[in-house]
């Protein structure tokens, strides 16, 4: 299909800088012109998010994997990227709502369609009832999509469908289909902001009532970038600077990118003085390399270290404080990575599992365990995650994270100090693992808020450790605590 007609305006209401709806969607040179060179033509940002979502469902790909590698393959830039990845994202985490509200529409279970007519109808539902689309722009762009891939046969139904999806906006559906908010709060609020019910009960369950609509609001919302300035190297300030970012509020390292564009192009980053790192993570690496300790304190490890985001923080602290750090992850590919990214740092990379490697005993000065967990807290960054986590995956992370926390006990000398991380809120996978293997091994719950004076005025909730959230400080939802190996 042709998409002149095509708006491409792509943004979920009320969020984020809007972008004029009824401009033409077009870009490139003028069409007909043939070549190596020549530019992508068709619904391409459809095209794109259509073959995503079917990665996503049929081979559990991970759409922000699988999505810029599309895009670069097929040479999409500029607004069709942008519209492509706003239509993806949003459509992957909507997918519940969305369903939901199809469901309503269509008169057979939605598992009994047909794959790309489903994918389909997702991003029909996407961009009339999240995005600013015109509804007869949505609707006919889908229903051009899915005749370029499926034929003319389904366009009929598809274009049904889409049309009674667009008899309400967002906020009707909700009130037709979600769960009483008087009887059921929970309910209600999960649907209102696309989570799964038993995420929405974790949050819940976490935070006081009155929090939830923000939790799951703020979750639901596009992250913000934060960069982090390499200590040593460049300072916050003269980051910012540079980038016309502004300081983050917690982490002396921090930059708060204020506008679009790929970060990985911005110059500090292409010359490794910075890296994109959330500021939440940032803190954890923090309260790794502050935690009190008396006597030696030039031998640290860091036992789940791939792909290397921490590891460069300790490995650039380790710098400057004349230390060295050992870095272990059971993934060779997720080895290599923190092999690259902590190139030029006193910082060797070793391929294992943390529990059985052959590295000294009761010797380490300080241990950073940034443990396997569900990802509760970092779900902004992957789309699909939330419908694809089930509450049974719960069980067998906390076995892990158990272990490889008494074995972090057992690697590090005693009086030394071992950090527990994840980057959930959900209290199985975080106090209750700490407050579980304190118990086994006599290892002493230290201070951690101490650790982090920035954080002094914010709430970082009763403990042990320290649980940052989306909407209280703009980070990820990353948990830390720290404990003392007995004499
Ligand atoms: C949450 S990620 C760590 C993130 C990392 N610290 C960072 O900041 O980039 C957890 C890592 O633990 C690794 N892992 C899982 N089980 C492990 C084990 N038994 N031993 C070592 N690494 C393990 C995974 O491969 C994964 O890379």
């Amino acid at each position: 299909m042709t998409d002149s007609s095509v708006p491409a305006g792509g943004h979920r209401s009320g969020k984020g800088p809007r972008r004029r709806p009824d401009r033409p969607h077009r870009s490139g040179p003028p069409r007909g012109r043939s070549g190596p060179n020549r530019p992508p033509q068709g619904d391409v940002a459809r095209e794109a998010a259509l073959d995503t979502l079917r990665a996503v469902r049929e081979d559990d790909a991970y759409a922000n994997l699988t999505l810029p590698k599309l895009l670069r393959e097929r040479r999409v830039t500029g607004r069709d990227a942008a519209l492509a990845t706003d239509l993806t994202y949003g459509a992957c985490r909507a997918q519940g709502l969305l369903d939901a509200v199809l469901s309503a529409c269509v008169d057979r279970p939605l598992d009994r369609l047909d794959g790309v007519v489903l994918d389909a109808l997702r991003l029909g539902a996407q961009q009339l009832l999240r995005t600013r689309i015109p509804a007869h722009a949505a609707v006919g762009a889908t229903v051009e999509l899915v005749r370029s891939r499926a034929g003319s046969k389904p366009t009929g139904f598809v274009n049904a469908v889409l049309r009674r999806v667009a008899e309400r906006d967002e906020a009707g559906w909700i009130d037709e289909l979600a769960p009483d908010a008087s009887t059921d709060p929970v309910g209600h609020l999960a649907f209102r902001h696309a989570h799964p019910r038993w995420i929405a009960e974790v949050f819940a369950g976490s935070l006081p009532e009155s929090e939830l609509d923000a939790a799951l609001a703020a979750d639901d919302a596009r992250p913000a970038v934060h960069l982090a300035a390499r200590p040593g190297e460049i300072s916050a300030e003269e980051l910012a600077a540079v980038t016309g970012g502004d300081e983050a509020p917690y982490s002396p390292y921090g930059v708060l990118l204020t506008e679009g564009g790929d970060p990985g192009d911005l110059e500090p980053v292409r010359e490794g003085l910075a890296v994109v790192q959330d500021e939440g993570s940032q803190l954890v690496a923090l309260a790794a390399a502050r935690a009190p300790l008396d006597g030696r304190d030039e031998l640290w490890l860091d036992l789940c270290a791939g792909p290397g985001g921490k590891a460069v923080m300790l490995g650039a602290l380790a710098a400057v404080s004349g230390a060295t750090v050992d870095a272990i992850d059971r993934a060779p590919h997720r080895a290599a990575l923190v092999e690259k990214a902590t190139a030029g740092l006193p910082v060797r990379v070793h391929t294992g599992d943390a529990r059985e490697i052959a590295l000294p005993e009761a010797a380490y000065d300080r241990v950073l365990v940034d443990a396997p967990c569900t990802g509760l807290g970092a779900l902004r960054r992957r789309p699909e995650a939330r419908w694809r986590r089930r509450p049974e995956d719960v069980a067998d992370l906390t076995a892990l994270q158990r272990d490889l926390l008494t074995h972090a006990l057992e690697r590090v000398r005693p009086g030394g100090v071992v950090t527990y991380a994840t980057c959930s809120p959900h209290p199985e996978e975080t106090v209750e693992v700490v407050r579980a293997v304190a118990a086994a091994t006599g290892a002493e719950v230290l201070d951690t808020a101490g650790s982090l004076p920035e954080l002094t005025g914010s709430d970082v909730g009763t403990g042990p450790g320290v649980q940052l959230w989306p909407h209280r400080h703009g980070t990820d939802a990353m948990y830390c605590a720290t404990l003392r190996r007995s004499g």
